[in-house]
């Protein structure tokens, strides 16, 4: 299939914190799309989330046309249904960073979708190639590893595992540019390069809230306020969830076997305790969770 005809529909696998960002930017560039997750009160979760986001994305955003929050709903298909993913042409999966339910989803739309459906995974650390094992034709398999708040980041970390041909790639920065994103391409290594960097600052930062050496704020403050940084490190934790920022070191560290990639002991109290950031309310920081 020609570039030009693609992304009638996207298949956007897990309607978490990052799935809803990429569904709501797809349907604001008029792109449907299929939104997947396992049970109808996620996806009611999500579709709320979503209703409220794109009344802060009118606000925040450069764009001097007001958006219609019914207009973009009416570009997602929310459903719990695999077979739904039948006939999209592009899915962009971004399920649980855990190994075992990413490999159960990828053997699933390999059997669904067709030979050329592109498959991208939005995983945090997770190695592309190890992903692309999984499925028939693993050369369009490729990782794009989106920012949060989706709709408001200019860039996508693009990655190319060992197999992935050009035309995966082409396609994929076309897609992205549709979303009005830029693509920044780079080789496949677990953590790529910004959760490498972010994930081990974040972790280092929950030790010293750990060791009791200075408050969340005033270690945030001081990355605020030294070296120029809009967020801090826990403030950005609270935004990405606890659980993916320990799943990530989990994997950093399963991967390297490397001692200085050692998930912080806290994080997994946090975990354990449900405290997983701004999307349930409470992490680092305490939140209102009303919408
Ligand atoms: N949170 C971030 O800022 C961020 C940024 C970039 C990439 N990522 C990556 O994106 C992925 C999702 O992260 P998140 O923060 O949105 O997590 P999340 O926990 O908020 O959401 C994950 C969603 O996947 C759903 N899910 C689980 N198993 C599923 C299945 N078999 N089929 C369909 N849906 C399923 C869950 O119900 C949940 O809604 C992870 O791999 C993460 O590393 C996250």
């Amino acid at each position: 299939m020609e570039n030009k005809n693609r992304f009638k529909v996207v298949g956007v696998i897990g309607a978490g914190t990052i799935g809803i960002g990429v569904a709501q930017n797809l349907a604001q560039k008029n792109i449907s799309v299929v939104l997947l997750d396992i049970t109808e009160v996620k996806l009611k979760e999500a579709k709320a989330r979503i209703q409220q986001n794109v009344r802060l994305y009118s606000i925040y955003s450069k764009e001097k046309n007001k958006i219609d929050v019914n207009e973009v709903l009416n570009f997602i298909k929310f459903t719990t249904n695999y077979q739904e993913l039948e006939n999209v042409d592009y899915i962009i999966e971004n399920v649980t960073e855990n190994w075992e339910i990413k490999k159960q989803v990828y053997s699933k739309i390999n059997s669904i979708c067709t030979e050329s459906t592109v498959f991208a995974a939005n995983t945090s650390c997770i190695s592309i190639t190890k992903i692309a094992h999984i499925v028939d034709n693993p050369e369009r398999v490729i990782g794009v590893h989106f920012m949060n708040p989706v709709p408001l980041k200019d860039s996508v970390e693009v990655i190319k595992g060992v197999l992935t041909n050009d035309k995966t790639i082409s396609v994929t920065n076309d897609l992205l540019s549709k979303m009005k994103k830029d693509s920044i391409v780079i080789n496949d290594m677990p953590g790529f390069v910004s959760n490498r960097l972010m994930t081990f600052m974040i972790n280092e930062a929950a030790f010293l809230v750990q060791e009791n050496v200075a408050s969340a704020s005033d270690i945030d403050n001081i990355l605020k306020n030294s070296y120029a940084q809009t967020m801090g490190p826990l403030e950005t934790a609270d935004l990405i969830g606890i659980d993916t920022i320990l799943h990530s070191m989990e994997v950093l560290y399963d991967s390297f076997k490397d001692g200085k990639y050692r998930p912080c002991p806290l994080l997994y109290k946090m975990t354990q305790a449900g405290m997983l950031g701004r999307k349930s309310g409470q992490g680092f920081y305490k939140y209102n969770t009303n919408f």
